[in-house]
């Protein structure tokens, strides 16, 4: 555990889109430098906005974000030239070569002379793009221009550098890659990552800490084991055969917690959800009460405690489920990040995060 001062610090971030939308609503998160950190949650629970807030790229209407010990809201410049920011959409210029827009990126951060050839040189060879560097960004495949993004958003060595989504619409191959590259960067540079990400794996494999966000504020935090940890015994999942309507929800769960093996039933649509020391010598006596209320049961599966577990304990649904629906607490806007109130952002910030 690290002594130094956190690397990012925010508390009480509460944000409202026009239209009435509550991305934030008590946002807060404490980074150690030098740590993997990930940001984990299904779209729409407020994460490109607690980003683009760390950024400087938005405003909250209220709380308090520390990034590389410069106040976010105060001294947003001096966070700019702190940070690296790799945005959920590529900052690259398609029609110009990679080395083309590293050198560009350099100089809008007011880097000059030889020494810029050199880091863009080094990082494509560090992300392996040595050979297409000459070539036009605009016939590089997705991992490739995923990973310029990334050397984009290092050209000016920042302590810490934001990853939105580093690896949505990457195939399985160009993902792994990305996480090797990432682990390494933490690992082998003491960099500071903060990363946004709504795939379980991708969290539970890369960061050292995690912070569950739902609707707008983090719901349960610590490391994977930790959060794993906190469910005790396996994972009882049965998918039932017809909806129940709530009533039957409810019998099935009290009915079922009537078992002293079995807690935390939870019936959320077709799927029914329980936890039990030992899941296998369970699964017989909730197929029974199952059987006695009438249910239909299409299968049951016993697992270890997962990400998604821990989701479904924290948010009270499944992180799939919430992923495919809006997370925010009310509806109305649908706007997307990258909307109304991004403010103009100097180089350090603004090339790669505000488009
Ligand atoms: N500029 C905007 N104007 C209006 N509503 C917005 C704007 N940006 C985001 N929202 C809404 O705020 C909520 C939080 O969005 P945010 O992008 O922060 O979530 P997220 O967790 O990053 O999701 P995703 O993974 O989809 O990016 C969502 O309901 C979203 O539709």
């Amino acid at each position: 555990m690290t002594t130094a001062a956190p690397a990012v610090e925010a508390a009480g971030l509460t944000k409202t889109y026009p239209g009435g939308v509550r991305a934030l609503d008590g946002m807060g998160v404490t980074v150690a430098a030098g740590t993997v950190f990930g940001l984990l949650g299904p779209n729409g629970a407020g994460k490109s906005t607690t980003v683009k807030i760390l950024t400087t790229l938005a405003r909250p209407d209220s709380g308090t974000a520390l990034v590389a010990g410069h106040d976010a809201l105060r001294h947003p410049d001096r966070v700019r030239r702190a940070i690296g920011v790799v945005a959920q959409k590529s900052g690259a210029d398609p029609v110009a070569t990679g080395r083309e827009n590293l050198l560009l990126q350099g100089r809008l951060y007011g880097r000059r002379g030889p020494e810029v050839g050199r880091r863009a040189d080094e990082l494509l060879e560090r992300f392996d793009l040595a050979d297409a560097g000459r070539r036009l960004v605009r016939t590089y495949s997705g991992g490739m221009q995923r990973r310029l993004d990334v050397a984009l958003g290092l050209m000016h060595r920042p302590q810490v550098l934001f990853l939105d989504e580093p690896t949505t619409g990457l195939d399985p191959e160009a993902r792994t890659a990305m996480w090797e590259e990432i682990a390494r960067l933490a690992g082998e540079e003491g960099l500071t990552i903060v990363l946004t990400t709504h795939y379980l794996e991708e969290a539970d494999r890369l960061a050292e800490r995690i912070a569950i966000v739902d609707r707008g504020r983090v719901v349960a935090e610590g490391t994977p084991d930790e959060l794993k940890g906190e469910l005790h015994g396996d994972a009882v999942h049965v998918e039932l055969g017809d909806t129940p309507d709530e009533v039957d929800a409810r019998l099935l769960a009290t009915a079922l917690g009537e078992f002293a093996a079995v807690r935390e039933v939870a019936v959320d649509g077709r799927r029914l959800s329980a936890r039990a020391d030992d899941g296998p010598a369970a699964v017989p006596h909730v197929l029974a009460v199952l059987e006695q209320q009438g249910a239909a049961v299409a299968s049951v599966t016993v697992a270890r405690p997962s990400l998604d577990d821990v989701y479904l304990r924290y948010a009270g649904r499944r992180f799939a489920d919430a992923d495919s629906g809006t997370g925010a607490s009310t509806g109305g806007g649908t706007g997307g990040p990258g909307g109304t109130d991004v403010e103009p952002a100097a180089p350090a910030a603004g090339r790669a995060g505000a488009r």
